[in-house]
């Protein structure tokens, strides 16, 4: 089945396949091509031009895109989507003046969120989760990673990671799955968490990784969670079972969790709002990527990732939406990329690289998605009439999207 896609406004983020990730000076270019047409192959992008170059091209359908943009879907490495009930509790005990860590402390939070979690029926956890994605899919992503965490028993991990391959295999985009067993210390464990991390080491990690249930290792490093040396014995533990490091590090405190990612190649580091000038330095020079969480910040009202130090030192950035019932409610990546531009000082061209070709990269999907190039997977977005791809951001909280294709289908 063949789909032309004419008149164009602008193709956006039109790029050769040797290129998976762009960095420092290099994200200010955001390649495209004006007045053109681009031609899909069931699942794959066939060719693409201007269209006074357009031959005679034989489709089975014709989509005419006049005044419209078509860019990659949004990417999102790093979410939470798989949980169960929600925290609209805390959000408002949160209003009347109680923190986040006050909440933690109270045995809400990460903890409240896994004792729910425990109780709701694996078919259940799969059916809020399936809503949520969907209404994702409808807002333009295209590509998604999910974390466990929400678990932290051996059955309630387990069940979360069978709910993130139950999605993968029901949905057409590619869904990666990330064991975030490390993601707070259960009650239990309290008074003994090195008990907590010899039970996920030894016992709960050996299982994700014996039935396959993850590609990536996460951890959340931080005071008051998992110290540097937890996140060290963790991902050299992972390593054994070749899963890749993603993790939450410097959302409150820098204490050395990039350096440790950046040791064990971590695939991404995730957060960063906290940011030394070593936690710069060590990023340079490696195959790391940085990631932000702009509405998390936004939710949260604590510090935006400093992303033009970063940007400055030559650095990738990547964008995500971090969607999940505590600390960001909202799988939104337009507004993501909104929040980027506004309060992070990101061009829209910085913006939208971010959140296309660098989030693919922050779970390895950028030889197949994240840009428009022929033989990646036809996963792209058609705007509505609109007059430039900065009023994407621009227009923030107003949807521009009008469709939305994923493997070449419409969704
Ligand atoms: N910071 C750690 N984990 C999640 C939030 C967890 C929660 O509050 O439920 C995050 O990335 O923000
Ligand atoms: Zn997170």
């Amino acid at each position: 089945m063949k789909t032309l896609l004419t008149n164009i406004k602008e193709l956006l983020q039109v790029r050769e396949p040797d290129i998976i990730k762009v960095s420092g000076a290099e994200m200010k270019e955001l390649p495209g091509i004006k007045n053109s047409w681009l031609l899909i192959e069931d699942d794959q992008i066939i060719d693409f031009g201007h269209m006074d170059q357009l031959g005679n091209i034989e489709a089975d359908e014709r989509i005419d895109c006049t005044d419209k943009i078509v860019l990659p879907t949004w990417c999102d490495s790093h979410t939470h989507i798989v949980y169960a009930g929600n925290r609209e509790q805390e959000f408002a005990d949160r209003i009347n003046g109680l923190s986040y860590e006050e909440i933690a402390n109270h045995g809400g939070g990460i903890l409240n969120s896994a004792e729910t979690l425990q109780e709701t029926s694996e078919e259940d956890i799969y059916e809020q989760s399936a809503k949520r994605l969907e209404e994702v899919m409808k807002l333009g992503t295209g590509a998604v990673e999910i974390k466990s965490g929400y678990g932290l028993t051996k059955e309630a991990e387990l069940k979360m990671l069978r709910v993130i391959k139950k999605l993968r295999e029901n949905y057409e985009l590619p869904v990666k799955s990330t064991f975030l067993g490390a993601h707070a210390i259960p009650k239990d464990y309290k008074e003994r968490p090195e008990a907590y991390m010899d039970l996920v080491i030894n016992d709960i990690l050996p299982e994700v990784a014996r039935q396959e249930l993850a590609e990536y290792i996460d951890i959340f490093c931080e005071k008051g969670y998992f110290s540097v040396e937890d996140t060290n014995r963790l991902l050299g533990a992972a390593r054994e079972y070749g899963l890749r490091p993603k993790i939450h590090v410097n959302q409150f405190n820098s204490i050395g969790g990039v350096k440790a990612g950046v040791e064990h190649d971590a695939l991404s580091v995730d957060h960063l709002e906290i940011m030394k000038k070593e936690d710069i330095e060590v990023l340079k020079g490696t195959h790391t990527m940085p990631v932000a969480l702009p509405s998390c910040s936004l939710f949260l009202s604590i510090p935006y990732t400093p992303a033009r130090e970063l940007l400055e030192a030559g650095l990738p950035l990547a964008l995500a939406t971090d969607f999940n019932p505590g600390s960001t409610p909202s799988g939104n990546m337009n507004l993501v990329v909104s929040l980027a531009c506004i309060k992070m000082k990101m061009t829209p061209e910085e913006a939208i690289n971010a959140a296309t070709l660098n989030g693919a990269y922050a779970m390895d999907l950028s030889k197949s998605h994240g840009s428009i190039t022929k033989g990646k997977k036809a996963n792209f977005i058609i705007t509505k009439k609109i007059p430039s791809y900065t009023f994407l951001p621009y227009a923030f909280g107003t949807n521009s999207i009008e469709s939305v294709f994923i493997n070449g289908k419409k969704i």
